[in-house]
């Protein structure tokens, strides 16, 4: 699992570190690990360019200069508040035999000392003007200027980066924008910090928290998923969420709804049935991709709030229960939900945009409901009302497609049924949906049929990597 960490604590932890570090150490370090990874970058190719902003970040780059410097890598640093530069930095330089200039020169790498951990806003013209003009490949100290270090966001122009090097922690940009390739440079800051704001799960931690069967498991045993989903209307929605649970864990899936002769047809193993109330027992419910919204959908909607199971609820149901508030007040508040809406749907539900800082949104959605919120995207964020967040990039946007959403919520559905706490449920959900979507694409378009076919194939290769 990867933390990353807010300005805020950050802040915090460097200020103890540096109150018992010499003066100078910290900086040292971490801009000898950005000259070490420019070296790398260069592949024995000899002329960098610093672009270099008024505060530390402007420093790592100044000392990574003069690393450079002793390596006989010829310097250009360009300052863009000259009065302001890191003293000590620009000395170091200097002394090294690096040259200021006003303009960057024909370089084989830029190093983006513009603005780091203070950032705000994106770039100020005068950074932009000369990050414009680049055309060499960009190594970013800590983070790309102009992405804000929180939220990932760019309002306006920002530094696109090959690579970025940070120190201590990873921060939230490096989770919810594009960083490149992020390399991290331990500075003794990890005791110092407090428990991450954000995480991502990697393959092993998915891998870990899989479902498999044991020798002594049977069919019952693993958790029986429930799919109440589809209608005469909609039928492929009851395929593709029956179909998503039957290939995400072992065990059984029952489907209840008006599509059973489509899921009958297309997934034999699954036990059907027209009603509801003649489901049988299932340890969760998914429940809302191709429902509808009328009577009889609501209906479905207050059975599977009632049963006393975890519930995931997706799609129509989402909107049953933003134009119907009765529907969530009069549900068990003992009740497990996980909401997962694309960003029309948290709207509908909330009653407010997104917005720019999908973070907050979630979390705050999560705290209204007091259930697990998954606001879906490129970027997947899941929320939990206690306040834990996981973050899961998609390395592709070919899931972006219809029928998709279905294939995540018959996952998460399978997941709780085999009783995975509901945040983690939720992201591992999300990892290996996007995971499949990437394998199923393989660099062509996919129809969500597909995406769900190549399950399989997405939890194999997270398995792959568990010894
Ligand atoms: N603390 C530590 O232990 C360690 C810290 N380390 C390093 O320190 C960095 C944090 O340094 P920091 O706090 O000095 O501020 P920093 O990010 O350089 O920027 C400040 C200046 O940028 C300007 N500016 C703001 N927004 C802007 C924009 N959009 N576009 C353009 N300019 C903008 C703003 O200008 P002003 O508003 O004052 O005019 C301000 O002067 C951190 O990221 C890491 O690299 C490492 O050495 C490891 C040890
Ligand atoms: N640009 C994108 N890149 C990667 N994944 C995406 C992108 N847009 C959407 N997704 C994913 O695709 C799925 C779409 O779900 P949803 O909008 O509910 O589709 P549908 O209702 O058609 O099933 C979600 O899992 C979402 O995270
Ligand atoms: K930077």
């Amino acid at each position: 699992m990867r933390g990353f960490w807010s300005t805020e604590h950050v802040k915090a932890a460097e200020d103890r570190l540096l109150a018992r570090t010499p003066e100078g150490a910290l900086m040292r370090r971490a801009s000898f690990g950005v000259a070490t990874v420019a070296l790398e970058l260069l592949g024995g190719r000899r002329r960098v360019g610093l672009l270099v902003g008024a505060g530390n970040n402007g420093g790592d780059a100044l000392w990574a200069g003069y690393f450079l410097r002793r390596r006989g890598v010829a310097v250009t640093a360009v300052l863009l508040d000259p009065d302001r530069a890191h003293p000590a930095g620009l000395a170091a330089f200097r002394r090294a035999g690096g040259r200021v200039a006003s303009e960057l020169p024909e370089v084989d790498l830029v190093v983006d000392g513009v603005v780091g951990l203070s950032a705000s806003g994106p770039l100020r013209p005068a950074a932009a003007a000369h990050v414009a003009k680049v055309t060499a490949p960009v190594l970013a100290v800590d983070l790309p200027s102009g992405v804000d270090p929180d939220t990932g966001v760019t309002g306006g122009p920002f530094v696109e980066a090959h690579t970025t090097v940070t120190f201590g922690c990873r921060k939230p940009v490096h989770a919810l924008a594009d960083c490149g390739d992020v390399r991290l440079v331990d500075i003794g800051l990890q005791p110092e910090l407090p428990g991450p704001d954000l995480m991502e799960l990697e393959d092993a931690d998915v891998a870990f928290a899989w479902p498999v069967p044991g020798v002594g498991d049977d069919k019952y045993s693993q958790g029986v998923t429930g799919i109440a989903a589809g209608s005469a209307t909609y039928p492929g929605a009851a395929v593709l969420s029956t179909g998503a649970s039957v290939l995400a864990t072992s065990g059984m899936v029952r489907y209840a709804g008006q599509a059973a002769d489509a899921v009958r047809a297309r997934w034999p193993e699954s036990i059907c049935t027209g009603s509801i109330t003649d489901a049988g027992r299932v340890q969760a419910w998914s429940v809302g991709p191709g429902l509808g919204t009328g009577l009889s959908a609501e209906n479905v909607l207050r059975y599977v709030l009632d049963a006393g199971v975890p519930v995931c609820a997706d799609a129509d149901a989402i909107t049953m229960f933003a134009n119907n508030p009765d529907l969530w007040d009069a549900r068990d508040p003992d009740t497990t939900v996980v909401l997962t809406p694309h960003d029309r749907e948290y709207a509908r539900l909330m009653g407010e945009e997104v917005g720019t800082d999908r973070v907050a949104a979630a979390k705050r959605a999560a705290e209204r409901f007091n259930a697990v919120l998954l606001l879906k995207g490129n970027t997947t964020i899941v929320a939990d009302p206690g306040g834990a967040v996981a973050v899961n990039r998609s390395r592709s946007a070919w899931p972006a497609t219809a029928g998709s959403g279905d294939v995540l919520s018959g996952m998460i559905g399978s997941l709780l049924a085999a009783g995975v706490y509901p945040l983690l449920a939720a992201a591992c959900a999300a990892h290996v949906h996007a995971l499949a979507g990437e394998l199923a694409a393989d660099g062509a378009p996919i129809p969500a049929s597909s995406l769900m076919a190549a399950i399989p194939d997405a939890i194999r290769s997270v398995r792959a990597v568990t010894p």
